[in-house]
């Protein structure tokens, strides 16, 4: 399992700003008041219709190992302020080496279509240790989501096309490339060519062979000739090296001879050039010499646009895909801007105070309440609309959801739709209670999401907004608390 790489203490993954509040907290006697955050994001990534929630099975490996080590404490301690002198009191740093991770946690399920302004996470426990996560589970998240959805988008476009992931050599590092590969095999990629990542995650790894193999031969045919001689049952052949079509001509005489071998080659990679066109002309090329079952893989810069393009405008005869830098780095949207809010926190009498963070801007104003997602659907099983509302209010049998950021847009929904409660429970009270499903079955909650989800939502230019509302007790709590602090 990947999470391997996060089994280590990563309490320090943090900004110093979280510890320095901690202290705060520590020092004014309210650290262990109950507090509750949200994690949620404010905008679809890549301009698009929805965001494919992933990330979860990192955080609860992270959440497991939250302590501070010896050598953590002892790192504090060494951190100074302005005058030079240590930063953090003695007491503090031994209240933190004994701190016990109790955190209740409810999350949204990997794999799960998700919308702007809904609670993926929720967060609830001592307003220190809720504090102390902010940061590394904002970055966990915030990276597989934005991966998955791109992930995902690509898999719209290839419909049922193989897809592979290439992006290893121009991912965002080590994590980059291992995250992004999990990331990318729960949006609905095939295999990756990630031989660690593939180890780590147990998903398939897949391959075809570089250039540098056909230029360290004479010719381009000998190459050919060798790569099947040394693995003839995995024969993709690389044919732009030096001329597409003159390659794919070069690949039919090794297919031939691999034929009476008694072996198939399993098909040709394009890499360069108009790929519509070569691969128009490469597949005459392979049914003319009987190669029918061969594959054309297309790789060279690809994105969800282009495959969309060379598959429905240009009848492109590609039918595996691989895709590297602008899945593996978001090329388009580099960063989903999740965010991580106090709505609630107890007071003296163990009753809930909400909290808002007010913005000129309306979309940055939080939302108040201990919060749960409802997701209504059709009789057909496709996704009708989505509830905030808050868990601690009675609701209607037919509630009103208010859009959060334009009271005037509302819609009522009837009481005979089906209904499930997205936030389940992953911790409580520090204790995991959740099973993480197999990378497999997360991707193919993926493949089911995205077949629930309209079309509309789902096209890349100018998607229709999925409705996303406030029930109407909660719009209403959350307007009260915004007029108290504005008068
Ligand atoms: N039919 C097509 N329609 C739209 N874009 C295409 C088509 N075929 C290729 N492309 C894209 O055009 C861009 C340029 O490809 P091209 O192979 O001409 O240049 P290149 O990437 O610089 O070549 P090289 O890989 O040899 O350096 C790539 O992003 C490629 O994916
Ligand atoms: O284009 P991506 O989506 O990132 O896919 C991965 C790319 O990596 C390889 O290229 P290589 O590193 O050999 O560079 P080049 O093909 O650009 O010369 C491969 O041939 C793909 O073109
Ligand atoms: O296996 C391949 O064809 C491959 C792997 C990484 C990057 N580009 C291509």
């Amino acid at each position: 399992m990947s999470q391997d790489l996060y089994r280590t203490s990563l309490t320090l993954l943090t900004d110093l700003y979280q510890i320095t509040m901690a202290y705060g907290y520590w020092k004014k006697g309210f650290a262990e008041k109950k507090a509750v955050f949200h994690g949620y994001f404010r905008k679809s990534p890549f301009k698009g219709g929805f965001a494919l929630n992933a990330g979860l099975a990192y955080v609860i490996d992270f959440l497991n190992n939250f302590s501070f080590a010896d050598d953590d404490i002892k790192y504090l301690s060494t951190i100074t302020d302005a005058e030079g002198q240590p930063l953090f009191e003695a007491d503090f740093l031994e209240y933190l080496r004994n701190l016990q991770f109790d955190l209740t946690i409810h999350a949204i399920e990997e794999g799960t279509i998700i919308f702007p302004n809904e609670p993926f996470i929720r967060v609830t426990g001592s307003l220190l240790q809720c504090q102390l996560i902010e940061t590394a589970l904002l970055n966990i998240i915030n990276f597989q989501t934005l991966i998955a959805t791109k992930a995902a988008r690509l898999r719209i476009a290839a419909k049922d096309d193989q897809l592979l992931e290439f992006g290893l050599r121009r991912a965002q590092g080590i994590d980059g490339g291992i995250s992004a590969t999990r990331a990318a095999y729960i949006g609905g990629f095939n295999a990756t060519s990630n031989v660690l990542a593939a180890k780590l995650l147990d998903i398939p790894v897949k391959g075809t062979h570089a250039h540098s193999w056909i230029m360290s031969y004479d010719d381009e045919l000998q190459a050919f000739k060798a790569y099947a001689d040394v693995m003839p049952s995995n024969c993709i052949f690389l044919v732009d090296t030096y001329n597409t079509l003159e390659g794919v001509k070069n690949a039919i005489t090794v297919g031939n001879s691999l034929k009476e071998k008694g072996y198939a080659m399993n098909g040709i990679r394009l890499d360069s050039g108009d790929l519509s066109y070569l691969s128009i002309e490469a597949r005459k090329l392979l049914d003319d010499a009987g190669f029918t079952e061969a594959s054309i893989v297309a790789s060279n810069d690809l994105d969800e646009y282009l495959i969309n393009s060379l598959k429905i405008e240009q009848n492109a005869k590609i039918n595996v895909w691989g895709v590297g830098t602008k899945l593996v780095t978001a090329y388009d949207q580099p960063a989903l801007g999740g965010v991580y809010k106090l709505s609630a926190i107890q007071d003296e009498n163990q009753k809930w105070q909400y909290k808002v963070k007010l913005s000129e801007q309306i979309n940055k104003i939080s939302t108040p309440g201990i919060l749960q997602v409802r997701r209504f659907k059709n009789a057909n099983g496709k996704l009708n609309a989505d509830m905030i509302f808050n868990e601690e209010e009675n609701i209607s049998n037919n509630p009103i959801l208010i859009d959060p950021n334009n009271g005037i847009r509302s819609k009522k929904i009837d009481k005979s739709k089906n209904y499930e409660d997205l936030l389940i429970p992953i911790f409580e009270n520090g204790k995991l209670v959740y099973n993480s499903p197999s990378i497999h079955s997360i991707q193919l909650k993926t493949i089911k999401e995205l077949s629930q989800l309209d079309d509309s939502i789902k096209r890349f230019y100018h998607p229709h907004e999925y409705p996303v509302g406030l029930e109407s007790t909660l719009y209403n709590l959350k307007m009260n608390v915004i007029h108290k602090l504005k008068s």
